[in-house]
């Protein structure tokens, strides 16, 4: 079985964070394992609070996993001071770990703040290099390319900028547009992919992001090669938002076992 680890916060509430990261790799076939970067108290209003673990027992956690079942991709969530950013980063070169998906979580979904400004930059700095794709919304690839997003023409611009930038190739989601759910995939010297998305009428979208990362990084960990994988993904996280969840007083979460059988 191909393996697949996730590097995140903890969602309480279950629907982001490293909660909806394992429910999403089961489902597309991996074996899932986590490391995990702080503890959130959250659920479908709020981010109450954060309790970040310390770079000393990050590193523990990741040299557990990368000493015992190597995770044939990984991918990266919440990940909130420079610090934590630097362990991730040494611990991925040192194991030398492969298809390495980036997620660079900013917001959540219920307006917190999930990582300091001095991260951002951290992240920029050590992370985005060694990611196989980095997959940013529109509001963060807004601060990544430093430039406002109204347009299809201004995500294909900004895709450009933060690839070119930061020397990765980008996936700018578009969850936040008004009229559908199309997502730009950005490459070096390769022609850049739409993947086309009808926005499905469902107000729960918390986890969307972390769900979308998870299900690349699980298609990559079965060797399928990026684009593949991101359609794949895409057709994953439709059907969850399909499925018409509707748990908490706030935006909530999705389905992430839709295609799963209940009765045994
Ligand atoms: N209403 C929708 N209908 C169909 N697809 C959607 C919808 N909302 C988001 N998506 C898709 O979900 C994925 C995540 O995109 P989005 O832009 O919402 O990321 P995000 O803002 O990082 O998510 P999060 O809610 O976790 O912060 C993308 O593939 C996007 O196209
Ligand atoms: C631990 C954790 N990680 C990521 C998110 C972002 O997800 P969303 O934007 O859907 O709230 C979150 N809310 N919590």
């Amino acid at each position: 079985m191909k393996t697949a680890l996730t590097i995140a916060g903890s969602d309480s509430g279950g629907g982001a964070g490293i909660q909806a990261d394992i429910k999403t790799m089961m489902a597309n076939g991996v074996y899932a394992m986590s490391a995990i970067t702080a503890l959130t108290a959250q659920n479908t209003t709020k981010v109450a609070d954060i309790m970040e673990v310390t770079p000393q027992f990050l590193a523990e956690q990741l040299d557990c996993i990368f000493t015992d079942i190597r995770p044939d991709a990984v991918k990266t969530g919440m990940v909130a001071s420079a610090a934590l950013i630097r362990t991730i980063a040494g611990k991925l070169t040192e194991y030398q770990a492969e298809n390495i998906v980036v997620d660079p979580v900013m917001v959540s979904t219920s307006r917190a703040r999930l990582i300091s400004e001095e991260a951002i930059e951290t992240l920029k700095e050590k992370l985005f290099p060694l990611a196989t794709v980095i997959t940013p919304n529109i509001p963060e690839a807004e601060v990544l390319a430093d430039m406002e997003i109204e347009t299809v023409q201004d995500m294909e611009k900004a895709a450009e900028v933060i690839g070119t930038r930061y020397g990765c190739s980008v996936l700018l989601k578009g969850g936040h547009q008004k009229n559908d759910a199309s997502d730009l995939l950005w490459q070096k010297d390769k022609k850049p992919v739409w993947f086309h998305g009808v926005r499905i009428d469902n107000p729960n979208t918390h986890g969307t992001g972390c769900t979308l990362s998870s299900a690349i990084a699980s298609n990559l960990a079965k060797g399928r090669d990026l684009e593949t994988s991101v359609e794949a993904a895409k057709r994953y996280i439709s059907g969850a938002l399909a499925a018409m969840l509707d748990l908490g007083a706030g935006s909530g979460p999705m389905n992430h076992g839709f295609a799963i059988k209940e009765e045994w």
